[in-house]
């Protein structure tokens, strides 16, 4: 069948015979787009992103630039659902943008949609590079996760959602020791959007070189390398985790989604995977600002139990 859960990912990873072009453009997103040009790509996307973001701002109820830490970037939006309750499921967003660019005050795209069904939305900020480095913005995504349970110990589930960059530190979340943070928060689902999960190949890349200096720190920070290594059990056996691709991500996006869905399965976790029909690496994301889109359906049946 599609799921080739016993073969499990190849030996021999193919990005290691690509030429260093070859692989630039495989983990280079914007490259894949098929309806617009690479540029006119990415800026409608900050585009759709900034909109959503003043729309949702403007709209709701929020709570604007909450510290969860010390730090100056340390810092989340909450908008809320109309409906005031402290039993609200959560579902927090981490934004791509290659550990580099992006940020929360462009990123509010699923508010709308989601808060509309009672679901609190919450959008992460945290130091991308050079102000940051990866073990850090894994540190700072613990962080945020642990300040809103602490902050709301009554939610009906806290949902993780990242999109390229931000699935990757999402999925970092899976390997999270929470006894060290004094609460376990309740974790029900991870939304894993157009990840990237075993960062070695892009070590070789020249965009993410600076981020990504030694084998060990891409190791590390590898949610694949950790869960092939040495499997982590599902502290919620029922924690569900969607992982998906758009048709027109490239193929080395596509099989480094379908190698962390066959390790999850392997592992005994509730993961499903799903290849979105005809959207690339940035319509899969601005499409969520439609509350008829196929994945903001996914996710509000994954939050109410339908499925
Ligand atoms: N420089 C990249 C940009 C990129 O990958 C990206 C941009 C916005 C949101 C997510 C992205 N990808 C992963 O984090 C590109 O042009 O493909």
């Amino acid at each position: 069948g599609m799921d080739d859960l016993d073969g499990g990912p190849k030996r021999g990873a193919p990005w290691k015979r690509m030429s260093k072009e070859e692989l630039e453009n495989q983990y280079s997103p914007s490259r894949w787009v098929v309806r617009l040009g690479a540029e006119e790509a990415l800026r409608t996307y900050s585009q759709i992103g900034n909109e959503a973001t003043k729309r949702a701002q403007a709209t709701g109820r929020n709570l604007l630039d909450v510290p969860y830490g010390d730090g100056e970037g340390e810092k989340l939006d909450i908008y809320f659902p109309e409906a005031v309750s402290e039993a609200l499921p959560f579902l927090m967003f981490f934004h791509g943008g290659y550990w580099q660019s992006g940020s929360k005050d462009s990123s509010a795209f699923m508010v709308s949609p989601l808060t509309a069904q009672g679901v609190a939305v919450v959008i992460v900020a945290y130091d991308i590079a050079p102000k940051g480095t990866l073990d850090q913005m894994v540190d700072q995504v613990t962080q945020s996760i642990v300040f809103v349970q602490k902050q709301y110990p009554g939610n009906q589930g806290i949902y993780l959602c990242g999109h390229s960059a931000g699935a990757h530190l999402a999925a970092m979340m899976l390997l999270a020791n929470w006894t060290e943070h004094g609460v376990t928060p309740n974790l029900k689902g991870f939304f894993l959007v157009s990840g990237i999960y075993d960062l070695e190949p892009v070590m070789h890349t020249s965009e993410n070189a600076s981020l990504l200096t030694t084998l060990e720190v891409a190791q590390r920070n590898s949610p694949q390398w950790h869960l092939q290594t040495a499997p982590t059990q599902p502290v919620d056996p029922a924690c569900r985790i969607l992982v998906t691709v758009g048709q027109h991500d490239s193929p080395e996006f596509h099989r480094q989604s379908r190698e962390l869905y066959q390790t999850l399965r392997r592992g005994g976790w509730k993961a499903s995977f799903e290849e979105l029909h005809d959207v690339d690496h940035f319509e899969i994301l601005w499409n969520l600002t439609q509350k008829d889109y196929v994945l903001t359906q996914i996710i509000l049946k994954t939050i109410f139990q339908e499925s």
